[in-house]
């Protein structure tokens, strides 16, 4: 949280609803969430805020639509909290403290704090009768002197330590509990939680009055069923201790004298009844009770820590003893040696030496209490890390592991195929969130989707306090801002406020990711949007007209598209036709010139031949030289027409036509093309009609 934050708590300090907007305080009904006012504001800023970008792309106004309970949505809220107004206190400095707008009168509600200062000192009360069932019965027993000596005492204590034990069961009773980080203060909970629960039976065993039915010290052995409790009592000590390691070794000390003594009793009956004295292994005779007492203290010792420096039993009462106080013996030395262990090990002295050190630095007060109740999530941290070393197959296969079982659970995905299930496992991010944390903030563009893998998390109402739905494990959210639903009011915007209720695992999957998932998976995404659609219904933020006109665009657009797609098949295929006809009329091309070019070849030969039949016409006729025939072209004399110069009428076609051109030896010039010719991009190509015949041809050129 930022200074300006805290400054503007502290000028609304004593107001009773904080300044709201954004970057500014939002007041929760901390009351009912039994969450930190600290906590909200400092992961308030944790979504980023919109960007220009995605100012653009917002949704045409964030509307105030009150959102309605969903039917199908769980509604109930539990850990409700006293009511009274919550402050937090750092170093005895109030930083801010908070009313919320209409709280209800707070009414008394006797419920204990698992973690509070009356609880410990009751449970460390609690610990002196289970001592003493567990101790003194035993020796009333086996010593009968004790028990006839001191009958009024004993019955005094025995009371006493039954009406505790009484008195015990009312106090879980009326003991709140723990659930996702917050405490459950609902009596009829409580109430319905113990007793249904194996602590109650275990309670009322050890409570029922035996000794109603039979008057000796043995029918209190059902009150060691309360040894539970003596635990329970010792781990509370332990988080208050400074000295952990050291209470430690005190309560195995303990036990061991415990067990010690329970093994001394079990010996002197076994004494009296073998005949005190009757051989040197039995307790010897003649001495007082405490001499012994301490005797049969100091053998069970020798038996039970095997140092074997016993007399030899000889009977077979005494070696079953013997045999079984040395397997006891090796028993405990293992449990000894490994509890020595647990004590000598680090971590949880590490974890107990930072507590500690917070705990002073915190001094008493609201925070300390949630820092005693908060336990970190190294598990995630190491899961990421461990997963980034690997390589991708196997992370894929480990992801998947790891996810697909809590994956499975969420009711859009049961009935994906696996490998939508895989695809996700890949792409999520484990995150834990804290109680009263922020997950989602209305009116922020939203980049993520959850899923809920442990842990509750509460929608909020539009005023940002008033929670109208819990969603649990197994449930997602977060996806209306993600998928385009059409009627949609928020957009690409998150629609609610969504907080933490206690400590909660949450994957987290970005819309980048989820996007291609839903390319990949048309099933997943309509799934996905069917659901979205419901809920917007549900909660009143489908703009139906928007999502008619929205059908009728996409039914136009389908249309277009559709006009669009026949339009492009008659394009091609007539970009087809148009090919083929060009194919077709290049070939014609090509095999019209051929044929000219060999005319033209022909009618050169015929030339070349009547030229050279002109020449030995005139050698033969042996004529003067001034007589000489001149060299006619063969039309003047028997040349064949064709040959002479071109006609007028075929130079008039040449000049339309294909025209030969003199200075190439009379090639006929193919017509350019005309029209659709030209447009082909064939200059030199023309139907065969325009092609120049042969009387085109020009005649033979003038040497
Ligand atoms: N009434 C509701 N019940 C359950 N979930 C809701 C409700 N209103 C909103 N949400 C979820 O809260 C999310 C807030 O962000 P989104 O709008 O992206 O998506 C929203 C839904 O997934």
């Amino acid at each position: 949280m930022g200074t300006g934050c805290i400054l503007r708590h502290l000028r609304c300090h004593r107001r009773d609803r904080c300044c709201q907007g954004a970057g500014g305080c939002v007041t929760l009904p901390w009351d009912e969430l039994g969450v930190t006012a600290g906590l909200q504001h400092r992961y308030r800023e944790q979504e980023p805020r919109p960007t220009a970008r995605d100012e653009q792309h917002r949704a045409p106004a964030v509307p105030a639509v009150a959102p309605a309970a969903s039917p199908g949505v769980s509604s109930s809220w539990v850990g409700a909290d006293d009511g009274v107004v919550k402050s937090v206190t750092i170093i005895g400095w109030p930083l801010m403290s908070f009313r919320p707008p209409s709280t209800p009168k707070p009414h008394h509600n006797w419920t204990l704090d698992p973690s509070g200062d009356w609880y410990y000192w009751w449970i460390t009360v609690m610990v002196l009768p289970i001592l003493y069932n567990c101790i003194v019965p035993i020796c009333r027993l086996c010593f009968p002197e004790v028990q006839d000596q001191l009958p009024g005492l004993w019955l005094g204590l025995d009371t006493l330590s039954d009406v505790l034990y009484l008195g015990d069961i009312g106090v879980r009773l009326h003991t709140a509990f723990p659930e996702d980080g917050l405490l459950v203060r609902d009596r009829s909970r409580i109430r319905r939680r113990y007793l249904w629960s194996c602590s109650f039976c275990w309670d009322a065993a050890s409570s029922a009055p035996l000794e109603l039915l039979w008057q000796r010290p043995a029918a209190r052995a059902t009150r060691w069923l309360r040894a539970r409790r003596l635990c329970e009592a010792w781990q509370r000590r332990e988080t208050r201790a400074a000295h952990p390691g050291a209470l430690r070794v005190a309560a195995l000390l303990l036990g061991a004298v415990a067990a010690l003594h329970g093994l001394a009793c079990a010996y002197y009956a076994l004494s009296v009844h073998l005949g005190l004295g009757s051989d040197a292994w039995v307790c010897p005779s003649g001495t007082g009770t405490w001499r012994r007492y301490l005797h049969s203290f100091y053998t069970a010792t020798l038996l039970l820590a095997t140092v074997g420096d016993t007399p030899t039993p000889h009977r077979v009462p005494e070696l079953l003893f013997a045999t079984f106080s040395f397997l006891l013996g090796v028993m405990a030395f293992a449990t000894i040696t490994g509890s020595i262990g647990a004590v000598a090990g680090a971590t949880r002295g590490a974890w107990h030496r930072d507590a500690a050190a917070a705990r002073r630095l915190l001094g008493p007060g609201e925070l300390r209490r949630r820092l005693q109740r908060w336990q970190p999530e190294p598990a995630l941290a190491a899961q990421q890390s461990t997963l980034r070393a690997l390589p991708p197959v196997l992370r894929e296969e480990l992801a998947a592991a790891a996810h697909l079982q809590a994956l499975s659970r969420v009711g859009v995905f049961q009935a994906c195929e696996r490998g939508v299930l895989r695809r996700l496992g890949l792409c999520l991010r484990p995150q834990a969130y804290g109680p009263g944390q922020p997950v989602c903030r209305r009116g922020h563009v939203g980049r993520h989707m959850f899923f809920i893998r442990s842990g509750r998390v509460a929608v909020l109402g539009n005023d940002g306090t008033t929670p109208v739905a819990v969603l649990g494990q197994g449930r997602y959210f977060g996806e209306l801002s993600l998928i385009h639903i059409p009627g949609n009011r928020f957009g690409n915007r998150r629609s609610a406020d969504i907080v933490s209720v206690g400590h909660s695992e949450l994957f987290v999957l970005s819309k980048q990711d989820l996007l291609q998932v839903l390319a990949e998976f048309p099933g997943a995404r309509a799934a996905l949007e069917a659901e979205g659609r419901r809920l917007l219904q549900l909660t009143g933020l489908m703009d139906t007209k928007a999502e008619a006109a929205a059908a009728a665009a996409a039914l136009r657009a389908q249309g277009l598209e559709e006009a669009l797609a026949q339009l492009r098949l008659r394009v091609a295929a007539l970009v087809a036709q148009l090919e083929a006809t060009e194919g077709h009329l290049r070939l014609r091309v090509q095999r019209l010139e051929q044929r000219l070019e060999q005319r033209q070849q022909q009618r050169q030969q015929q030339r070349r031949d009547a030229v050279a039949r002109g020449a030995q016409w005139g050698q033969a006729k042996g004529q003067s030289p001034g007589a000489a025939p001149r060299a006619q072209g063969p039309a003047g004399a028997q040349g064949t027409p064709r040959a002479q110069g071109p006609s007028r009428a075929a130079r008039a076609q040449g000049t339309a036509g294909a025209q030969g051109h003199p200075g190439t030896g009379g090639h006929p010039k193919v017509q350019g093309p005309s029209g659709a010719g030209r447009a082909l991009g064939y200059p030199r190509a023309q139907g065969p009609s325009r092609v120049q015949g042969p009387s085109g041809v020009q005649g033979p050129p003038r040497s």
